[in-house]
């Protein structure tokens, strides 16, 4: 009897110390970054034939070491994570206006801004991956050398036929122009198999003035398959000549909208890697990020 073939899906970026909201004036200590909280969904939405694993870089102080961990108590594979002496993981706070949420960070000096600095282990990494997912964000903390060896490697991936999904997850404050930030994100685009925007982000970042118009424009860079969020309002789905809107889920009490899209990415991306079709992946998503927004922080534990 052969064994069911084990695939490897590798989401790239960086992990940080999250400060969410416990109620009451207090915080509850947590780990937390838009690419893992999708690795973290991933694992739970996949079957035993796919491995999670997650590329990104840490140091070697004792938070490293717990978030390191963390990530292989949630079955997600740690020998892709770089770890560099003295440099240590970032941090970030929520802050939360009813369920909306916005974000202070302490991520300059992270470790995972090194993530793809060495070639080797770069290549190791994107090498030994059948499908792959990253963000705007993991862009943006990258110098540029970094971000464009990763692009490259990741259209290698793209051109193999291995699916790369793309979240440009648009968080201006992390550039040093936005004039930057809207060519890496096109760049991107470009070596995305799937593309996961959010209207909201793309309006004020491109001026885009619908989610067709969204869709349309990261078609034309590439994408085969771009799926626009839109928070609580329908999603579109367009592929080819296809233009679908999936309604969302009702809830009618949000908590905190924190990692929201990145567990709607996950449950869409596990559905596509399981050969669900693009609108029955968007149920799924859908459905995961109802659950997300009624727990405070990004991560469901
Ligand atoms: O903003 C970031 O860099 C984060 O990763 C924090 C949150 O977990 C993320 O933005 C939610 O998408």
């Amino acid at each position: 009897m052969t064994g069911i073939p084990m695939r490897r899906v590798v989401s790239i970026g960086e992990c940080m110390i999250e400060l969410a909201s416990a109620g009451q004036g207090l915080y509850r200590k947590g780990f937390a970054g838009d690419t893992f909280n999708t690795a973290w969904y991933l694992r739970r939405q996949l079957g035993a034939d796919w491995r999670v694993a997650y590329l990104t870089a840490l140091g070697t102080d004792t938070t490293s070491e717990e978030m390191l961990g963390f990530f292989a108590d949630a079955g997600i594979e740690t020998d892709r994570v770089r770890r560099i002496d003295g440099a240590m993981p970032g941090l970030y706070m929520i802050h939360l206006d009813g369920a909306e949420r916005s974000f202070s960070y302490w991520r300059d000096t992270s470790a995972a801004k090194q993530l793809a600095a060495d070639p080797e282990h770069l290549d190791a990494a994107i090498g030994t991956g059948d499908a792959f997912y990253f963000s705007g964000i993991t862009l943006a903390i990258l110098p540029p050398a970094d971000r464009a060896a990763l692009l490259e490697r990741l259209g290698t991936a793209k051109a193999a036929g291995k699916t790369v999904a793309f979240d440009p997850n648009i968080r201006p404050r992390l550039w040093p122009d936005p004039a930057e930030m809207r060519r890496a994100i096109e760049a991107a685009a470009g070596v995305a198999t799937i593309c996961l925007p959010s209207f909201p982000d793309e309006e004020a970042a491109f001026g885009d003035g619908s989610p067709v118009g969204t869709a349309e424009r990261y078609l034309g860079l590439g994408a085969d398959e771009v799926v626009v969020k839109d928070g609580p309002a329908p999603a579109l789905v367009a592929y080819a000549d296809s233009r679908e809107t999936i309604a969302a889920e009702t809830v009618t009490q949000p908590l905190d909208t924190t990692g929201a899209g990145d567990s709607f990415s996950a449950a869409y991306l596990a559905a596509r890697l399981e050969g669900l079709s693009p609108v029955d992946a968007a149920r799924k998503g859908h459905v995961l990020a109802a659950q997300v927004v009624q727990h405070y922080g990004a991560l469901i534990r």
